[in-house]
């Protein structure tokens, strides 16, 4: 198949912000459009989205995007979409509306649930058949707690009125005025309900789970001509032709294709990822086991340490204890100090997810005195981050039975300078950051693209990718081992909080 239409679009929903971005066949970014949105948090440890703001966010940079560059419907040739995982949204049928917010991934209200699911002794069926660890991240108990607590809720669902979906069958639901209702392997392999070796969804879990099998979406690969827009937003149809969650996407997007190729994406939290190839590898070190992508029918496995609070304590430096008014103030302010002079900060602010995984950690400063000062916070926070990714390279190295030589990094918080020196002085290893940040974006853009023969094959696209900056480590082995000896204090020190 050739393509003559010039342009791809993606749509990267992510946990701040929705964003449009329309790449042409060199891979380069024509246009963007973002939004940021309104995080709900009603209760500790709740975070949830409007899933109508999500759309209203979604939809109006689609068109930004298009109008801000006067490109039309007709010289888009496919839409790729990329999200935010886990976060879970149940919707009727018949009317499209939602029955709640959408439960974020960051929310905590099912860590008992999940406590009680591991004392009865179920961490060894799910761990086999989804490669995940029990915890309240993952959708399937966020779906339970829709039905379990939404008056109604359960009966429509048994009735078969109901639907759930992660971000992208929403998104899909809404482009195509409620005739698609799917989701990709990827995405369904978050969800805890989907046996990942089989690849398929797994009676046995949505019975535990109390799930009825109607409610999930039909599963597709990554890269495929799934369905047409087919909404008021768009007025041409325009085929959707990739999806795959965002840590995914990055994977494919920094063209990590070969065994042992990784990538850590610095958004609200932080996504280390392995690619495995084609074997499933079980983690002997708390990491997860995830698809990686589908194509056709080609099936790619990972392994994947999910740090929780990675950009998002930045974010919450900024909008929660408002003391900064922009995140790129926090590299003058980090660097504004010789050192972090003793103050640590653990961001537990979700729980600890890889390699920890304790739901009942909550966030900790350490180390504070009367000297202490905005500098300070600011660089504990940004320290915080790189200790977690850390952490779980670590945990990988030990599954992979070497050490890493090179990370590619992307998100919005590799924009720090500061934080990636820091990263690449504690991993002891040279982080590459590309000249196109956007790599989850781009990823999506890629997966359409190879669908529709935008691009010819993945060869074609391997030549895209071209670095911007390598920050290379210079710390002193004291100095390093003397800042983790204190981080790894602070951490057990913040664990096991919640009673
Ligand atoms: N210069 C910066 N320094 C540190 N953190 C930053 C910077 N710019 C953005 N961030 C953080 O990056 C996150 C946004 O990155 P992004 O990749 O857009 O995330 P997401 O896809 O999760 O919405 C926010 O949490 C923000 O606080
Ligand atoms: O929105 P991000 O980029 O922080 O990604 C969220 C992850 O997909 C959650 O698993």
């Amino acid at each position: 198949m050739t393509q003559s239409k010039p342009y791809i679009m993606a749509l990267d929903q992510g946990t701040t912000s929705s964003r449009a971005i329309i790449f042409d066949k060199k891979g380069q970014i024509v246009s963007v459009a973002q939004k940021e949105f309104k995080q709900h948090f009603p209760k500790q440890g709740w975070v949830e989205h409007d899933p109508e703001e999500i759309w209203k966010t979604q939809s109006s940079v689609m068109i930004e995007s298009m109008v801000d560059k006067s490109i039309s419907v007709d010289e888009i040739a496919a839409i790729g979409i990329t999200n935010q995982r886990e976060t879970t949204i149940v919707w009727d049928r018949k009317t499209g509306k939602p029955l709640f917010n959408a439960i974020v991934w960051q929310d905590r209200r099912t860590a008992d649930f999940c406590d009680s699911l591991k004392e009865k002794g179920h961490a060894e069926l799910i761990a086999s058949k989804t490669g995940l660890i029990i915890d309240a991240y993952f959708s399937g108990t966020k779906i339970r707690w829709i039905l379990e607590n939404v008056e109604g809720a359960r009966e429509k669902a048994e009735a078969g009125e109901l639907a759930f979906g992660t971000v992208d069958s929403w998104l899909i639901w809404k482009l195509t005025k409620g005739q698609h209702h799917l989701t990709d392997i990827t995405n369904a392999s978050r969800t805890m309900l989907f046996n990942i070796h089989t690849q398929a969804w797994d009676d046995e879990l949505c019975e535990l789970l109390e799930i009825p099998r109607s409610m999930l979406p039909e599963v597709k690969s990554c890269s495929e001509v799934f369905c047409e827009t087919a909404g008021d937003v768009l007025r041409s149809k325009i085929p959707i032709a990739g999806i795959a969650g965002d840590q995914q996407a990055a994977l494919f997007g920094q063209f990590c294709t070969e065994p042992g190729m990784a990538k850590t994406t610095y958004g609200t939290g932080c996504f280390l990822v392995m690619n495995t190839g084609k074997e499933a590898v079980r983690s002997e070190n708390k990491l997860l086991t995830t698809i990686a992508w589908k194509i056709g029918d080609e099936i790619n496995y990972a392994l994947e340490g999910s740090v929780f609070i990675g950009g998002a304590a930045i974010q919450w430096l900024r909008d929660g204890i408002e003391l900064f008014g922009h995140a790129k103030e926090s590299e003058k302010l980090a660097m504004s100090l010789p050192d972090n002079e003793g103050v640590y900060f653990v961001p537990a602010l979700a729980g600890l997810g890889a390699p920890h995984w304790d739901q009942d950690a909550r966030g900790a400063f350490f180390g504070i005195t009367r000297g202490t000062t905005i500098a300070h916070f600011t660089r504990a926070a940004l320290e915080a981050i790189a200790y977690q990714v850390y952490d779980v390279l670590k945990a990988m190295e030990k599954d992979a039975g070497e050490k890493t030589k090179e990370l590619r990094v992307d998100g919005g918080a590799t924009a720090n300078n500061f934080l990636m020196q820091f990263q690449s002085d504690l991993l002891e290893c040279e982080i590459k950051r590309p000249q196109i940040i956007e790599t989850t974006a781009i990823g999506a853009a890629f997966l359409a693209g190879l669908a529709v023969g935008f691009w010819k094959d993945r060869e074609e696209i391997k030549t895209l990718w071209k670095a911007d900056k390598s920050f290379q480590p210079q710390m002193e082995d004291e100095k390093r081992e003397n800042l983790l000896h204190f981080w790894h204090k602070a951490v057990e020190r913040s664990k096991n909080w919640v009673e």
